[in-house]
Order: C-alpha cells, then sequence, then structure tokens
C-alpha cells in the first residue's frame, strides 16, 4: 500500500456499527459497503448520514459510495471490519476465505466471545483480531446512523494496524490498542447482559437503566455472570469508571443515587436502544445465544448453572416469535424466580 493512497477498508456487514465506522472513515480512506440488498438499496436512494452525541452529522452522497451485494468487492481491500451480528460469523468467515488477499488484517467488531475463533478457523492466512464496539449505534432512517453513547474503539494490539491507526484518529474514531482483549471482551459481555432486558422492555436504554426494576434485572444477570467468570479464571476488564465488580452493586441504587453516582452511563442519546432491540424490532433472530447463552454455556462447562441468564435467553427467544409487553417489576419477579 502506497503511502499516498488513501487505503481500502471492506466494512463487511454494512448495518449499524458497519454503515457509522464507515461513514466516519470515508474522508481517510476508501470505503467498501459489503451488505444485503435492503441496506445497500437504502444507502444507494438516500446516501449516508452519520451523527453523534456531540452534534456532529455528515451525509455522504450515494455515487460516491461504494455499494455491493457481492463479497468479491472485498478482494481489493487492504483492512477488512466484520460487523455482522454473531450468527452470520461462521457464513461470512466462508465468504471472505475465498476473496482477501493473504496477510490483510481483518478486525471483528462484534459482541460476543468466540466471532474471532470462527474467523480465525475460516482464515489461516490472515491476522484476524478481536475489536470492541463500546458505544450504541442506531439506525435512524434509510441510510442514517447515529453514535448514541460513548467510547472509544478497542482493538487487539497488533503491527499490522499501524498504517490504520492514524487515520482512525484522523476520522475522530480513534482505535485503542490493547494487549488484554479476551478480558475487554468479558467486560463488554456483562455490559451486554443489558440487551436482552432493553429489548424486552421495549423503551429506550436512558429510559430503561434511570428505572431501578430494569436495572434490577441486569444486576441480577451480571452478578450471575461475575461468578461464572470467577470459577472460570475469566477476569473482565475494567471498562467503566468503577471496579467491573462493583457495577451490580451500583446497578441496585435507588434511582437518585444511581443518577448522581453514575452521571456517564446515563449520558446516552434518549433514542438509543440495544442492538438485540433493533433485532426484535426488525423481525430478526436475535444475537442472545452469543451473549446470555454464553453464560449459560460457560457454566455448563464448570458443572455451574446460569437460571437467570437462561430465563433471559428464553424469553427473548419467545419474543423472536411474539412480543409481550413487560413492566420492570413483572420482568424482576420472572428472573428472582428463575434463580
Ligand atoms: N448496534 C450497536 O449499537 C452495537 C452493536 N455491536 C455489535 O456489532 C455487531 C454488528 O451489530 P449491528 O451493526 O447492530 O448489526 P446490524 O444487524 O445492524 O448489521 C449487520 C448487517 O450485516 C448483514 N449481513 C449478515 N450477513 C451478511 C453477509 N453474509 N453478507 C453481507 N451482509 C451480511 C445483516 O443482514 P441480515 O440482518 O439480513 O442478516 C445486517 O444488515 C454485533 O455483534 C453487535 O452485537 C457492538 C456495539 C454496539
Ligand atoms: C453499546 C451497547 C452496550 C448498547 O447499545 C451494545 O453493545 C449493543 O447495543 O449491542
Amino acid at each position: 500500500m502506497s503511502e499516498h493512497v488513501r487505503p481500502r477498508i471492506a466494512i463487511y456487514g454494512a448495518g449499524s456499527v458497519g454503515g457509522y465506522i464507515g461513514g466516519r472513515l470515508n474522508e481517510q480512506a476508501r470505503v467498501t459497503y459489503i451488505g444485503r440488498r435492503r441496506v445497500i438499496d437504502a444507502m444507494r436512494l438516500n446516501g449516508l448520514t452519520w451523527s453523534d452525541l456531540k452534534g456532529h452529522r455528515c451525509r455522504i452522497a450515494p455515487k460516491t459510495l461504494d455499494l455491493n451485494l457481492d463479497p468479491f468487492a472485498a478482494a481489493k481491500a487492504h483492512l477488512v471490519l466484520v460487523t455482522v451480528k454473531s450468527s452470520a460469523t461462521e457464513s461470512v468467515a466462508r465468504e471472505l476465505a475465498g476473496v482477501i488477499a493473504p496477510g490483510v488484517p481483518v478486525i471483528s467488531f462484534q459482541n460476543g466471545l468466540h466471532n474471532v475463533e470462527a474467523l480465525r478457523a475460516a482464515l489461516p492466512k490472515h491476522v484476524v483480531l478481536a475489536g470492541m464496539v463500546p458505544f450504541n449505534v442506531l439506525q435512524r432512517g434509510p441510510g442514517a446512523f447515529h453514535q448514541g453513547s460513548d467510547g472509544e474503539l478497542m482493538v487487539e494490539a497488533h503491527p499490522s494496524l499501524a498504517p490504520f491507526l492514524p487515520l482512525f484518529e484522523a476520522a475522530g474514531l480513534p482505535l485503542q490498542p490493547r494487549q488484554d482483549m479476551p478480558a475487554v471482551q468479558a467486560a463488554k459481555l456483562l455490559l451486554n447482559l443489558n440487551n436482552a432486558v432493553n429489548a424486552l422492555s421495549d423503551l429506550p436504554l436512558k429510559q430503561e437503566l434511570s428505572q431501578r426494576c430494569w436495572r434490577r434485572c441486569l444486576a441480577l444477570a451480571q452478578r450471575e455472570a461475575l461468578s461464572v467468570f470467577a470459577t472460570a479464571g475469566i477476569r473482565p476488564a475494567r471498562l467503566t469508571p468503577l471496579p467491573t465488580g462493583w457495577l451490580p452493586r451500583l446497578l441496585e441504587m435507588p434511582d437518585a443515587c444511581f443518577k448522581r453516582i453514575a452521571s456517564r452511563l446515563l449520558a446516552i442519546d434518549p433514542l438509543a436502544r440495544s442492538s438485540m432491540w433493533e433485532d426484535l424490532e426488525a423481525g430478526r433472530p436475535t444475537e442472545v445465544d452469543a451473549i446470555n447463552g454464553e453464560v449459560v454455556r460457560l457454566a455448563a462447562s464448570h458443572a455451574m448453572k446460569a437460571p437467570v441468564n437462561a430465563r433471559l435467553a428464553s424469553l427473548m427467544h419467545d419474543a423472536e416469535h411474539a412480543r409481550r409487553p413487560w413492566n420492570g417489576a413483572q420482568l424482576l419477579d420472572e428472573l428472582r424466580s428463575a434463580q
């Protein structure tokens, strides 16, 4: 890759995260989007608009976007970002295997603990790196992607990323190299246990997290996961101002205390919702098996049980077929009775 040519970055799975990151990188790189017809057609018609909590907003005209349905569009990429939901990772890995040039680094910007493993198995000649997206992105309209909370992208440190880190920085989306990605991913999984609670609440994240009943549901799921992690020897990284192990206690506090102490956690766009809510809303299967289901599997592999996370997973599967309204007190009773 010559120094003077903008590198080509392929976004594999143009959706909320891929659309947003791609849009932000537009000035620094030649971005290729590979996605489903409904998303690609929407961008062909409307272009891509990204916006964030700080009030930045940018629209990229359709004619300047490299929009594709075909995996072969990734062939010329110098860097590939995988931004599909976990259930699509294996098929994406197979699609990429026949396409991308040897040595091209691949970053998985996905939630869950095993996407990198699946990509590495199909791409043994590539550097596949774990990434982490700490902030929320919601698709607000066709081709419009909004960052609704704060945080810095993280990635497994690797020399092959050297040419790309300044581009992310210049795009206002710094990519923080980390030596402890398994711990970062475990900490992110704890936060993602809220995805199902948020989806079942059918409320924006800020509203849901402002109400103690919902936070207590999340605290139950996190306590259970923390005890499974402890048995499994997994020590989650600290991603929040407070130590990770204190999160359940913080969540259980009365609303007024929580709002005072955790104001940063509530610095969320009033319309932001979890990615699992977005899936339910669109009638797509959710990622719950890779999130709460992961806690259940890890527990089973250590002869433990994780009934709260198992219950959340099964409620989400029910909701994929038919949504029912929950209030916080009902869900809390339901989860407590599962224990
Ligand atoms: N949204 C958020 O706020 C955040 C999401 N994440 C994580 O990031 C990852 C991506 O999430 P998100 O952006 O919300 O997901 P989206 O569903 O919005 O985007 C993924 C897109 O990829 C498409 N896709 C799936 N398989 C293929 C394929 N083989 N070829 C081309 N396109 C494909 C999907 O289509 P289809 O639906 O038809 O399969 C979908 O349109 C997830 O792991 C999520 O947990 C992390 C942090 C925040
Ligand atoms: C950022 C967060 C925790 C909440 O939006 C998320 O990862 C998701 O929605 O999947």
